[in-house]
C-alpha cells in the first residue's frame, strides 16, 4: 500500500537537480576544509584568536557534514488509501490524543476546532475515540467540548454529505463562502444553518471564557469548584461514548484533567501524554494512537487511512514504529518573517532523514503504534514477548492498576482486538487511578515506557528511544497536507519556542538518550544518528556562533584579523558567496520567494545567537543542577490579525544578548572605521572583518530599528541599558587584554 523511493515522473530532471545540489554542497565542504588547512599552515598560528577561530570553523565544518549527510538520501512515501479501503472490515481502531494546557494561551475555541476536525475524520466512527488532556483543569475547556459535541451532531454529517475538506469550522467558514446562484438550494440552506450554529457555539464559548456571562459550577461542572490549576484531583468525563457502536455515528469523546499536586513534578506534556496513553488504554485500547497538539487541525480528512497505509503495509509496515506528518501552518505570515515555518527544513532535512532510519518524532501530527510506546522491540512483534507478560513484571513496568495491566498484556501480546462492547464510562474509576500523581512512582513510565521525562523537548528523546530499538519511522505527505497548525504569532512567542527547543535538545544531547548513545549502544544507524545531530546540536551551534561573532568584534577592536589575508581571503569570500547562492536556489526551486530566503537567513543568525544561546545557557544550568528548565507554552492566537510581521520586543534575556551583539559590533565598526584601535601591533583587521561585521549588522537590522522605536516595537530601555553595560565591558576587556 505504500511505495517508497522516487519512481516519479520527471525522474531525470530530479536527478540532474540533485546532482547539481550535491556538487555545490561538496564544493562548500571543500572550501571549509581549505579554510581549516589554511589556518593550520598560516604563520600567526597558536594565538588565542587563532585557536578560537579554528575551533569554531571546525564546528561549522562538522555541522555542514551533518547537513549533507541528512540531505543526501531523500525519500518520499506515496500512499494509496483506496487500496486500504478494500480491507475495510480489518481497519483497526485508532485513539486520538489531544493535549491542551492553558485556557488563556490556548483558547478553548482552538481546541474545539481541532476536536471537531477529528470527530469528522473519514473513518468508521466506532473505531475512533478522541481524548483531550487538559493540564489547565479549565471548566471552560470542558464546557466548550460539551457544547462542541452537540454541534458535531450536525457538523459531521454535513461535512461527510458534502465532502468538505476543511473540517475545522473556523477554517471552513473563513475559506468557503457561498455563491447563491451557483449552489444547490439545499446546500445553501444547510450552509447557512451550519454557519449560524457555529457562530452560536463560538459566541457561547467566548462569553464564558471572557466571563461576560456568569458561569455556574454546578451539575456536571461541580467537580471544578475549588480546583486550582496546580492542585486538584483527576477529573475524567466521558462526553459521548457511541453506545450503539455505530460506524456512521460519532466517535467517542473523553475529557481528562490529570491530578495535580503543587510540589509534584508533572513533567509537562510528556506527563500528559502518558496519562492519555493509560486512560485510552483502559477505555478503548486501540493499537494505533494519533497525537496532536491542541492547535493542529485536520486538513486532510483521509489522513488516518494514509497513515495506516504505511503502518499496515504488508512488507515494510511492521518495521515502522511511527508515522510523522509535517508541521505546517494555516496562518503563517507571508515570507516567514520570523523563520518559524520551517519549510526548507522539512523539504530537505526531514525528507532526507526519511531515506535513512526515518524522520525524528516531532511531538505532534504523529501516528504511533501503542505497543512501541509500551516498549516493544520490532522483532518481538513476530516472535512474541515470552516471559515479559508475567503479572509481576507488568506491574513493575506499568503500575498497579489491574485493569491497565490486563489491557497492556493484550497490547503487548498482539491479541486481536474486538471493537464490540466498548463502554468507556465503565472505566472511570480505573481511569482516575491511572491519572493520579502517585501512579507512576517506581514504574517505568517516563523512563523506558511512554513519553520520556527529563527534557522539555520530550518528543526527540522519545523518538530516539524508539528508534534505538531498531524501529524505523516514516513521513506521510499526502495531498492535501495532513494537518495545519497555528504558527507562533510574533517574534516573542517564536523566541520562547526556540529557547525551549534549544534548551531541551541540549539536555538530550548530553543525556543518556543522545543520538551518540543510540549509535554506540543501540540500533541507531550511523547516518541516522549523525542526522540527529542536526537537531540536538542547536544549543551547541549557538555557543560556537556567539564565540565566533565575539571573536570578530574582538579582532576589529584590537586591530587583528580573523580572516586570511591576501590570496587566502578568497576562501571565505567564495564560501559566503557560494553558500548564499546555494541556499537561495534551494528556496527558489521549491517555490519560495527571495524575501522568504532572506528572512530565513537573517533569522538563522538572530535566533541562533539569541534564543538558542539562552536555551543553551539554561540547559547548562540544568545539567549542572543549578536550576531547572520550565516548559513555557507557545501562545496560540485565534486570528492572524495581530501578527503583522514586525519585530516586537520585551525584557527577555534573549533580547539582551541580541542587543549586546549589535552594540558591540556597531562600536567595533566605528573603532575600526576611525582607526581608533588600541594597538597596531596586531596584523591588522581588514576588509574581510569589516564586511563580515556589516553583514551581521544588516541581519540585526530589526534590532537597530528597535533601538529607536517605541512601545512594543521598541527595545525596552532596561534591555538597552543592560546591553550597553555588557557591550562596554566587552570592549573594555578586549582593549585591556591585548
Ligand atoms: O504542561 C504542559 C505543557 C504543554 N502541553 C501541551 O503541549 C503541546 C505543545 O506545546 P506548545 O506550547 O504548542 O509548544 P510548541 O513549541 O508549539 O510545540 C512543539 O514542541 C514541543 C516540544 O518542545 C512538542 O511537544 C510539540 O508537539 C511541538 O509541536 C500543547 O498542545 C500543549 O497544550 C501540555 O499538555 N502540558
Ligand atoms: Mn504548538
Amino acid at each position: 500500500m505504500a511505495n517508497q523511493g522516487c519512481d516519479l515522473p520527471l525522474y531525470e530532471k530530479i536527478w540532474l537537480k540533485r546532482t547539481f545540489e550535491r556538487l555545490i554542497d561538496s564544493l562548500i565542504l571543500v572550501l571549509l576544509l581549505l579554510l581549516l588547512s589554511y589556518r593550520v599552515f598560516s604563520s600567526n598560528s597558536f594565538t588565542f584568536p587563532w585557536f578560537l577561530a579554528f575551533l569554531c570553523e571546525s564546528w561549522f565544518t562538522f555541522t555542514w557534514i551533518v547537513i549533507l549527510n541528512s540531505k543526501w538520501s531523500p525519500a518520499i512515501t506515496i500512499t494509496h488509501p483506496e487500496r486500504l479501503l478494500q480491507r475495510i472490515s480489518e481497519l483497526p481502531p485508532v485513539d486520538l490524543l489531544v493535549t491542551t494546557a492553558d485556557a488563556v494561551l490556548e483558547p478553548p475555541i482552538i481546541t474545539v476546532n481541532t476536536v471537531l476536525s477529528l470527530l469528522a475524520l473519514d473513518y468508521p466512527a466506532n473505531k475512533l475515540a478522541c481524548y483531550v488532556s487538559d493540564d489547565g483543569c479549565s471548566p471552560f475547556t470542558f464546557y466548550a467540548l460539551v457544547e462542541a459535541f452537540k454541534f458535531a451532531k450536525f457538523w459531521v454529517p454535513f461535512c461527510k454529505k458534502y465532502k468538505v475538506q476543511l473540517r475545522a469550522p473556523f477554517r471552513y467558514f473563513s475559506e468557503v463562502t457561498i455563491n447563491k446562484s451557483e449552489e444547490l438550494p439545499e446546500f445553501h440552506q444547510e450552509w447557512l444553518h451550519m454557519k449560524d450554529n457555529y457562530d452560536n457555539l463560538s459566541l457561547k464559548i467566548e462569553q464564558v471564557t471572557r466571563k461576560t456571562i456568569p458561569f455556574q459550577l454546578d451539575g456536571e461542572f461541580a467537580v471544578f469548584s475549588n480546583t486550582d490549576q496546580t492542585n486538584h484531583p483527576s477529573i475524567i468525563k466521558v462526553i459521548s461514548e457511541n453506545k450503539d457502536n455505530l460506524s456512521d455515528g460519532l466517535p467517542r469523546l473523553i475529557y481528562i484533567s490529570r491530578q495535580k499536586w503543587p510540589h509534584y513534578h508533572h513533567n509537562y506534556k510528556a506527563g500528559a501524554m502518558n496519562v492519555l496513553t493509560r486512560v485510552s488504554g483502559l477505555m478503548t485500547n486501540a493499537p494505533f494512537m494519533l497525537n496532536l497538539d491542541c492547535d493542529m487541525i485536520v486538513n486532510n480528512p483521509k489522513i488516518v487511512l494514509h497513515a495506516l497505509c504505511i503502518l499496515m503495509d504488508s512488507q515494510r509496515g511492521k518495521q515502522v514504529a511511527f508515522v510523522q506528518c509535517f508541521q505546517q501552518f494555516y496562518d503563517g505570515i507571508k515570507d516567514d518573517p520570523f523563520g518559524n515555518q520551517w519549510v526548507t527544513a522539512f523539504e530537505y532535512i526531514i525528507q532526507g532523514m526519511a531515506g535513512l532510519q526515518g524522520p525524528f518524532y516531532g511531538g505532534t501530527n504523529t501516528f504511533h503504534r501503542r505497543n512501541t510506546i509500551y516498549g516493544l522491540y520490532p522483532d518481538e512483534i513476530e516472535s512474541g514477548i515470552k516471559g515479559k507478560l508475567e503479572e509481576n513484571i507488568l506491574i513493575q513496568q506499568f503500575g498497579s492498576s489491574q485493569e491497565f495491566i490486563k489491557s497492556a498484556a493484550h497490547t503487548l501480546g498482539g491479541i486481536a482486538y474486538s471493537a464490540n462492547d466498548i463502554t468507556p464510562s465503565n472505566f472511570i474509576e480505573a481511569a482516575n487511578q491511572v491519572a493520579n500523581c502517585e501512579y507512576e512512582y517506581g514504574t517505568c513510565w517516563g523512563k523506558q515506557v511512554g513519553w520520556l521525562y527529563g527534557s522539555i523537548s520530550e518528543d526527540v528523546p522519545t523518538g530516539l528511544n524508539i528508534q534505538r530499538k531498531g524501529w524505523r519511522s516514516e513521513c506521510c505527505t499526502p495531498n492535501p497536507i495532513a494537518f495545519t497548525g497555528c504558527a507562533p504569532g510574533g517574534l516573542l512567542s517564536t523566541m520562547i519556542q526556540q529557547k525551549r527547543w534549544a534548551s531541551g535538545l541540549t539536555v538530550v544531547f548530553f543525556g543518556k538518550h543522545s543520538p551518540l548513545m543510540g549509535m554506540l549502544f543501540g540500533k541507531i544507524q550511523f547516518r541516522a544518528g549523525l542526522s540527529y545531530f542536526w537537531l540536538t546540536n542547536w544549543g551547541l551551534r549557538a555557543a560556537f556562533l556567539v564565540s565566533y561573532v565575539a571573536l570578530l568584534a574582538y579582532c576589529m577592536i584590537t586591530n587583528s584579523s580573523v580572516f586570511p589575508k591576501g590570496l587566502g581571503l578568497w576562501i571565505p569570500i567564495a564560501l559566503v558567496v557560494i553558500y548564499n547562492v546555494h541556499t537561495l536556489l534551494e528556496h527558489l526551486t521549491i517555490g519560495l520567494s527571495i524575501r522568504h530566503w532572506w528572512n530565513n537567513q537573517r533569522m538563522c543568525v538572530m535566533r541562533t545567537t539569541t534564543a538558542w544561546f539562552i536555551g543553551f545557557l539554561s540547559a547548562m544550568l540544568k545539567l549542572s543542577g543549578i536550576s531547572d528548565t520550565v516548559f513555557e507554552i507557545t501562545e496560540k492566537e485565534n486570528s492572524t490579525a495581530s501578527a503583522d510581521g514586525r519585530f516586537t520586543f520585551d525584557e527577555s534575556p534573549a533580547f539582551v544578548v541580541g542587543t549586546t551583539i549589535l552594540l558591540v559590533h556597531l562600536t567595533a565598526m566605528l573603532i575600526n572605521f576611525w582607526g581608533f584601535q588600541t594597538t597596531h601591533s596586531g596584523n591588522g583587521s581588514g576588509l574581510g572583518e569589516f564586511v563580515a561585521s556589516t553583514y551581521l549588522v544588516v541581519c540585526y537590522w530589526p534590532y537597530l530599528k528597535g533601538l529607536f522605536a517605541r512601545g512594543k516595537y521598541g527595545i525596552p530601555l532596561s534591555t538597552i541599558c543592560k546591553s550597553a553595560v555588557f557591550a562596554f565591558l566587552f570592549v573594555h576587556f578586549s582593549t585591556t587584554n591585548v
